[in-house]
């Protein structure tokens, strides 16, 4: 049975773990969760079953997959004690964090088969978009497990170049912020169109909820689901006719372009 060790247990280790046992992909007793914070364990624990330890050394102890959930400016320091068991175990290291290569990560590790996966929080409920990329030395039951343990958790695309996961991490990775400030931003407008708040939320979050439904269940490419909204004359042509006159497309460039160059940057920051 493979045991899997999570380093870090904050939002992301929770929604991956949330997805896993959701999912019923995994035994939680077979889950060891290892972070510095008593309460963040307790909640781990309660929440989904799993062993929490203090020391990163007890939860790797019998790991066969050690998945690395600290932020990146933490990584090299937390790496640096356990590359001796490491070294000696070689279990298949899964990296979630934007920003650290392959190649750093196996020299911080001592690990071959590593595998970089950049998820997102939706993991927690099933619905997750999850990149991931493998050194050569990941062996084909090895990129099997990682597959299978991320696409429990919602679905999972092998990149084929390594330089895709800073694009992936501008897309996916961080595109659930991108969507919960329109939420905010659709709210606000709500209520001062005269809705309370309550009822602001309720109908936002239920047509985000509809219009991903629609567009994930449909054939039709989102465009043409945008036009079928848009009847001529009316209402909805003159939102996008405000949105496309702010450049709208071209804000969303930027901003992925933004998130894209600081992956990239906090490559060359934390010595990759
Ligand atoms: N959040 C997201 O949507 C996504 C995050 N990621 C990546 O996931 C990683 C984690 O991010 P996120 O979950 O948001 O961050 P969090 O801060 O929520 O989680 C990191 C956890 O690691 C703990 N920690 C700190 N030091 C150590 C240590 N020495 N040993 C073990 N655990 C430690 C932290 O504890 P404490 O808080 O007490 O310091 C915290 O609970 C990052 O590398 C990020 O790039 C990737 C995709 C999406
Ligand atoms: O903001 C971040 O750096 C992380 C990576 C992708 C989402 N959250």
């Amino acid at each position: 049975m493979t045991q899997i060790a999570f380093i870090g247990g904050g939002n992301m280790a929770t929604s991956i773990i949330g997805g896993l046992i959701r999912e019923d992909a995994v035994n939680p007793d077979l889950i060891h969760v290892s972070d510095p914070g008593e309460e963040q364990r307790q909640r781990l624990e309660a929440d989904f079953k799993v062993h929490t330890h203090a020391e990163n050394l007890d939860a790797i102890a019998n790991a066969t997959v050690v998945i690395l959930a600290v932020k990146p400016q933490m990584m090299k320091e937390v790496l640096a004690p356990l590359a001796a068991t490491l070294t000696a175990r070689q279990p298949l290291l899964i990296s979630v964090a934007a920003g650290i290569s392959l190649p750093t990560l196996q020299a911080w590790s001592g690990c071959k088969a590593v595998v970089r996966a950049m998820p997102n929080t939706p993991a927690l409920t099933g619905t997750g978009a999850t990149g991931l990329f493998a050194s050569d030395e990941v062996s084909l039951d090895q990129r099997n497990l990682a597959d299978t343990l991320i696409g429990a958790t919602g679905i999972a695309v092998w990149v084929k170049t390594e330089a895709e996961i800073d694009a992936v991490t501008a897309l996916s990775g961080s595109g659930p912020a991108y969507y919960f400030l329109m939420m905010e931003s659709m709210i606000a407008a709500g209520i001062k169109l005269g809705l309370s708040e309550d009822t602001a939320r309720r109908l936002t979050l239920q047509t985000a909820l509809g219009a991903g439904k629609m567009a994930s269940a449909s054939e039709v490419a989102p465009d043409e689901l945008r036009r079928r909204v848009t009847s001529p004359g009316g209402t909805t042509e003159q939102a996008i006719a405000t949105f496309e006159g702010a450049h709208l497309r071209d804000i969303v460039q930027a901003a992925m372009d933004a998130a894209a160059r600081r992956a990239a940057e906090l490559s060359d920051e934390l010595g990759n």
